[in-house]
């Protein structure tokens, strides 16, 4: 197994015009580490994850991945480093699932090697591991959301990094998928030693699948922890905005949620302030 890279976010501030989103973002991600990043929609949760992935470059701040500065590297190196699932992805029509897939090796490859079609053990494994390869003479934009995201996976883990960041993973997929990705995530990083930061929405999923839980509200980390110490019913006012239980499941021992309703704006202010 190739060793581990963990990711540094250091100050990272990061705005889109008018519009500051991150405000000194730091975040260390061990190396070999499986990370859930929590947050309501709009705290920049997607905006983080492309800033670590080299496609958003930081106002101030830097991002390290292992010892390489990302400001240092171009974007095939960064791609050779880090692979992203993007939260949504236009389909492409008339593209095959095995085409798409190869798409994820373009940064191993090079343009040059990405027109010879051969066979890629790189493309076929990726295919295998989220269990899609039966699919790859299909075209894309004929398959289901559930099956598209299934194979933008594919197409991620085709671009063979030690980091993989993963926005929203779970999107679109039944329950039965949802677990099947996010134990083959767990799986990966186990028998590859991945260092893993994936979006959930689902708190049940972070606090169950994730080692350790980043919480960000308006562009700042507010919680950071193992999910036994930091999934309280306070995380769950101050982050996601709702009252609830928080309990614990009686085999596995993480923490169960049990929430009952959205703040009001007027309780939400008084608990973050
Ligand atoms: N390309 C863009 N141009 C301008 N503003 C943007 C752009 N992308 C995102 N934003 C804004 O930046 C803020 C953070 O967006 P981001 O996508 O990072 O949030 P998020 O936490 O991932 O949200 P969600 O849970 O809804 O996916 C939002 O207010 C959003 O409207």
């Amino acid at each position: 197994m190739t060793e581990s890279v963990g990711i540094h976010v250091e100050g990272v501030h990061f705005g889109y015009p008018g519009r500051p989103v991150l405000r000194g973002v730091d975040m260390t991600v061990r190396p070999g580490e499986l990370t859930a990043l929590i947050g309501l929609n709009g705290c920049g949760k997607s905006t983080l994850l492309r800033v670590a992935a080299g496609l958003l470059r930081p106002d101030a701040g830097r991002v390290l991945l292992g010892a390489d500065d990302l400001a240092r590297l171009s974007r095939r190196a960064t791609a050779r480093r880090v692979a992203l699932l993007h939260q949504s992805a236009p389909a492409v029509p008339g593209m095959t699932v095995g085409h798409l897939v190869r798409q994820g090796r373009y940064a191993a490859r090079g343009p040059l090697g990405m027109l010879r079609e051969g066979d890629d053990p790189v493309v076929r494994r990726a295919l295998r591991d989220v269990g899609v390869e039966q699919w790859a003479g299909r075209d894309v934009d004929a398959l289901s959301g559930g099956e598209r995201q299934r194979v933008r996976l594919a197409m991620a883990l085709a671009q063979d990094t030690r980091v993989l960041l993963l926005d929203e993973p779970t999107t679109y997929l039944d329950l039965h998928h949802q677990l099947d990705v996010l134990q083959t995530v767990v799986r990966l990083r186990e028998e590859r030693g991945l260092t893993v930061v994936m979006v959930l929405h689902d708190l049940a999923h972070a606090a169950r699948f994730a080692e350790r839980i980043v919480a960000l509200r308006e562009g700042r980390v507010v919680a950071d922890g193992a999910p036994k110490e930091v999934v309280t019913p306070g995380l769950l006012a101050e982050v996601l905005k709702v009252a609830g239980r928080v309990g614990e499941d009686p085999e596995g021992g993480w923490p169960v949620c049990y929430p009952d309703h959205p703040l009001a704006a007027i309780e939400y202010e008084n608990q973050i302030h």
